[in-house]
């Protein structure tokens, strides 16, 4: 469903907005890996984080791409952050090198959690709320608590009324 509350404002995001600021993400992070600038993986949060970071890898032309996937919201409630599946382990080390992408941070749970289990990687989200920015290194643009963001992968197309509306 659309409901929104008990956010105040919802902020639609298009399919061509998130490939630009996702190549926005990537042009950000090029060059900041520990390696010579450069990454040795790239860590898709899912499911949110793995549009951003298919575009990211392709940008920066990283081919070692694996998941994390965690579980914290069902639907627009927040509920205990839970790992249901983690990357392979001898890839990841304590993160060093690896770039761990989610589509946004809003409450920072999630990317504590996985944090807590690679201090060392480097956190980046396309978009990020006032309370979880703490928790990610970079991030492209900011929104407000208050605002639920909808991505593309979550709308349709559909009819609306004009303003003046119909008899
Ligand atoms: O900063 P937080 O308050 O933890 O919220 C951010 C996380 O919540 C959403 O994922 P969700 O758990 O809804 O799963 P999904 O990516 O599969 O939709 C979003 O994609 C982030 O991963
Ligand atoms: O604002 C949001 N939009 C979509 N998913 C989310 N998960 C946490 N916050 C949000
Ligand atoms: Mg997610």
């Amino acid at each position: 469903m659309t409901e929104r509350l008990p956010h105040e404002k919802g902020f639609h995001i298009s399919w061509d907005q998130i490939h630009r600021d996702s190549r926005a993400l990537a042009w950000r992070l090029d060059g900041q890996g520990p390696d010579d600038g450069a990454w040795k993986a790239i860590v898709a949060i899912t499911r949110g984080g793995m549009a951003p970071a298919m575009i990211v890898a392709r940008e920066l032309d990283v081919r070692v791409i694996d998941t994390i996937s965690v579980k914290s919201y069902d639907k627009q409630t927040r509920m205990d952050a839970k790992v249901l599946k983690a990357p392979d382990a001898e890839l990841m080390g304590d993160g060093t090198g690896v770039l761990i992408v989610d589509d946004l941070v809003d409450s920072g749970k999630t990317l504590e959690l996985v944090r807590e289990m690679y201090p060392n990687a480097h956190f980046a989200t396309v978009y990020a709320k006032p309370k979880g920015r703490p928790m990610v290194d970079t991030y492209i643009t900011e929104v407000s608590q208050d605002t639920w963001i909808f991505f593309p992968w979550d709308m349709a197309l559909q009819y609306v009324e004009p303003y003046r509306g119909t008899d």
